[in-house]
């Protein structure tokens, strides 16, 4: 009989923020090895939950079996200063996981759950464009959102505390329109069978998203699914003219250069 035990992560995804995080989670959880916590915990970037410490971090994780690799995501690992360090001092072998997007469409998607929630608090709605760029037109950075969207920027820190192998880094665009491959470079990272299938997702055209076929609705499991899928994920994006997307474009095209070239890895991202 296996035993059953809480276990502290050995693999984290880190963010980013509107990357397709919970997405990821949800697929990798298909794989029989993996244990996925349903929630994220914020145990390293909220001071008030790392004074907690390691015990209490245990103890919201799942069961799982010693063949089992518990995963968490807290999106705002990767922006957090202090949380490389602090993961590093928990397990230094712990493996890491971070999925990016094109930071353009990050943004936009960012961009919505903000507005979605400054609705939701009565205020009123803003225009893309008013605060991602300046009255002058010139790129308003300034803007925290933007700097999300920053990749190369947290990313030294990172690689200051770990190295390179221990960080794998998947293509969130790609995950939308084809999960499989992405998620079979997982595996391959995670050292796992190759055990999820491609027949598990089925591609929903009007959603625009691959759905689990052994959960007709989506993704999440069944608490999610009217906090995530109803409301947070497939927002409708800001409507916003060419121009304002092409300043953002040159904006980022030097970060994402510099990005590229530290990990490796070109994602070929719009620079116009
Ligand atoms: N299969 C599937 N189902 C739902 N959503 C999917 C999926 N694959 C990728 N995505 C993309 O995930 C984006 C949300 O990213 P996150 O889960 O990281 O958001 S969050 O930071 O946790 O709020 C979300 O962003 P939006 O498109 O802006 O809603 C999706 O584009």
């Amino acid at each position: 009989m296996p035993i059953l035990d809480r276990r502290l992560p050995r693999l984290l995804i880190i963010g980013v923020r509107k990357g397709g995080t919970r997405a990821l989670l949800e697929m990798l959880n298909l794989h029989p090895n993996i244990a996925m916590v349903p929630v994220e915990v914020h145990f390293f970037d909220k001071f008030d939950n790392y004074q907690r410490g390691l015990d209490w971090y245990r103890s919201q994780m799942p069961l799982s079996t010693d063949a089992q690799l518990t995963v968490e995501k807290s999106p705002s690992y990767y922006v957090t200063p202090e949380v490389p360090e602090r993961v590093y001092a928990m397990n230094p072998h712990v493996q890491l996981v971070l999925i990016v997007r094109d930071p353009v469409t990050r943004l936009l998607s960012d961009f919505a759950q903000i507005e979605a929630s400054r609705a939701a608090q009565n205020l009123p709605n803003r225009r893309f464009q008013d605060v991602a760029l300046l009255p002058n037109g010139e790129v308003n950075t300034q803007n925290r959102a933007l700097h999300v969207s920053l990749y190369a920027k947290f990313l030294s820190r990172w690689l200051h505390v770990f190295p390179r192998r221990q960080l794998h880094i998947v293509d969130g665009d790609r995950l939308i329109h084809d999960p499989y491959p992405e998620l079979q470079k997982v595996e391959r990272f995670l050292g796992l069978d190759h055990l999820i299938r491609r027949d598990q997702f089925y591609f929903n055209a009007t959603k625009g998203f691959y759905f689990d076929v052994d959960d007709h609705a989506n993704y999440y499991p069944h608490h999610y699914h009217h906090k995530c899928l109803a409301g947070s994920k497939g927002r409708r994006h800001p409507q916003v003219p060419d121009e304002v997307i092409s300043v953002l474009r040159q904006f980022f095209a030097p970060h994402n250069r510099k990005f590229f070239a530290m990990v490796g890895q070109d994602f070929h991202w719009p620079e116009q």
